[in-house]
């Protein structure tokens, strides 16, 4: 039988409990399980710590408990010093029996001192999760963190939330952590996805058909793309490969359109033109050589542009500047029906009127925003203040609101359409956090959708080329690094 891990899905704690009933119903038993979860927790801890002067298995009631409890037995036949310190399973569970196979007493959390050469397996909490950890736990995780004991977290750090990825309130930062059959979206969004340090996907015999689950949530990737990637073929010319238009800003900010236009082209539209306010025509063109211009100083002057059946894709808001006029030309975009990416300046002219940019863009999805976290804040206040919704969650309930798809940015980008299908991109490098990476990143997601990419897997796809741009730039890049490094994948 195929055993298996799921690495395109991301389960929550709740999606899994499911897999976890399906697996046992379908007659491999949870004691089963729980070996193999024990197993691959010891594996990784000696081949992380070969030299672990004590393992010290804090162990919670529940079946999280249970793997430390293997772990702990499975430790001790290896003759690696065992401690177990922390609370007896319930009796008659499967964690009971688990504890049951190690010879170690069960010593209270409260008494345990770190010292040198420990290693702590944190197997107090982990799916079960639902509220705060008491005071007892809180002291011995601080204890920990002061002593810099090194943790290998079971499924999850203790405190964690794998729904949301944020902490319920103290909680254990881990160097290790191992989780089993599919990763949780604690594991990814921040701060759990450094909460968990390195986080490994064991196989713990899992039938592959039953690692599924019906909420349409995924890590970013091409497994979602990628079957929807422009092709390239020999009779292409540059007006079947897309026209995207990039709106440009007055004199002082025409940069930030410059750069999201040259990675619209990078990225594969056949053209790539700047719409320009008169005045700026002249500064643009001493930038430009193969981006083109257009004369666009009036809403009436989009109108007659957008004539053009060919112009199918355009960006609005990186260093536009005029609020107003955004409004307006995202307006005349919608009424022409043509797909948009609204970033920046255009997302700040809709705060406070997103019921309007709503109900422009009804009926099939057109529109692709782009809001960082302080943007995202000033559109959605009510959402973003919700402290019980994950991130995952907060971009969902914007993409319903305003029928789009959003791309919720930062280290843990959220993509998100209004039929709930979610991504979390999880592998951006630290440095694409600089000034005009987001303006690359408008024009690389308008790029695609002049392609005629569907528009959920073009910001999917643009935010995961985004990031292999930034990753192979390396350190100290600049957005014109970028926009120069960005490439469609060889399909
Ligand atoms: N099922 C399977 O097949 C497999 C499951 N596996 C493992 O099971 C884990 C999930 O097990 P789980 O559901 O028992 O949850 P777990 O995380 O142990 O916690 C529940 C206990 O903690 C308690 N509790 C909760 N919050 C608390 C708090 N803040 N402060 C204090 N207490 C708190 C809660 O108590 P109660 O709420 O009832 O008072 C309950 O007693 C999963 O993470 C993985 O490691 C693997 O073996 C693979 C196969
Ligand atoms: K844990």
């Amino acid at each position: 039988m195929a055993m298996a891990i799921n690495t395109t899905l991301l389960f929550t704690p709740e999606a899994m409990a499911k897999v976890d009933a399906r697996v046992i119903a379908s007659g491999i038993p949870g004691p089963e399980l729980m070996r193999a979860a024990g197993a691959s927790v010891v594996a990784c801890l000696l081949s992380s710590w070969p030299n672990v002067a004590r393992a010290v298995v804090l162990c919670g009631p529940g079946n999280n408990g249970g793997d430390g409890h293997i772990a702990a037995s499975l430790l001790a036949a290896f003759g690696v010093p065992v401690l177990r310190h922390g609370y007896a399973p319930r009796s008659g569970t499967d964690a009971a029996a688990a504890s049951a196979t190690c010879e170690h007493a069960i010593l209270p959390l409260g008494d345990y001192r770190p010292l040198a050469g420990d290693v702590v397996i944190d197997a107090l909490f982990g799916a079960g999760l639902d509220r705060a950890v008491g005071a007892e736990v809180a002291a011995v995780i601080g204890r920990i963190a002061e002593a810099g004991t090194p943790v290998l977290a079971i499924d999850l750090p203790s405190g964690l939330s794998g729904r949301t990825g944020r902490p319920t309130g103290p909680v254990i930062s881990a160097e290790r952590t191992v989780t089993f059959a599919g990763l949780k979206p604690g594991h990814v969004l921040m701060p759990g996805r450094e909460l968990c340090g390195v986080t490994t996907l064991a196989d713990i015999g899992m039938p592959a058909r039953l690692v599924a689950s019906d909420d349409p949530l995924w890590i970013n990737g091409p497994h979602l793309y990628g079957p929807t990637l422009p092709r390239r073929e020999a009779a292409d010319h540059k007006y079947s490969r897309g026209h995207l238009a990039v709106m440009s800003g007055p004199l002082i900010s025409g940069g930030a359109a410059r750069l999201s236009a040259m990675a619209g082209l990078r990225i594969g539209a056949g053209l790539v033109t700047l719409g320009t306010p008169p005045g700026a025509v002249m500064a643009q063109s001493a930038h430009l050589t193969a981006i083109m211009q257009h004369r666009v100083g009036s809403s009436a002057d989009l109108a007659a542009w957008l004539s053009d059946p060919r112009l199918s894709a355009l960006v609005l808001g990186p260093g536009f500047g005029d609020l107003e006029k955004a409004r307006d030309y995202a307006k005349v975009l919608a009424n022409a029906r043509r797909y948009l990416v609204l970033d920046a300046d255009g997302l700040t002219a809709f705060a406070g009127r997103t019921g309007e940019l709503g109900d422009m863009f009804a009926g099939e999805t057109r529109l692709v925003i782009t809001p960082h976290e302080g943007e995202f804040r000033r559109l959605f206040p009510a959402i973003a203040e919700d402290e019980t919704l994950s991130k995952v969650d907060r971009a969902r309930q914007a993409a319903a609101l305003l029928n789009a798809v959003v791309v919720y940015k930062g280290a843990d980008t959220v993509i998100a359409a209004s039929d709930g299908r979610a991504a979390i991109n999880a592998d951006a490098p630290p440095w694409l956090a600089t000034a005009g990476s987001g303006d690359v990143l408008s024009g690389v997601i308008g790029g695609l959708l002049a392609q005629s990419m569907p528009i959920f897997e073009a910001a999917c796809a643009g935010v995961a080329l985004h990031g292999a741009a930034a990753s192979q730039a390396g350190p100290g890049m600049t957005a014109e690094d970028l926009a120069g490094l960005v490439r469609p994948p060889a399909v």
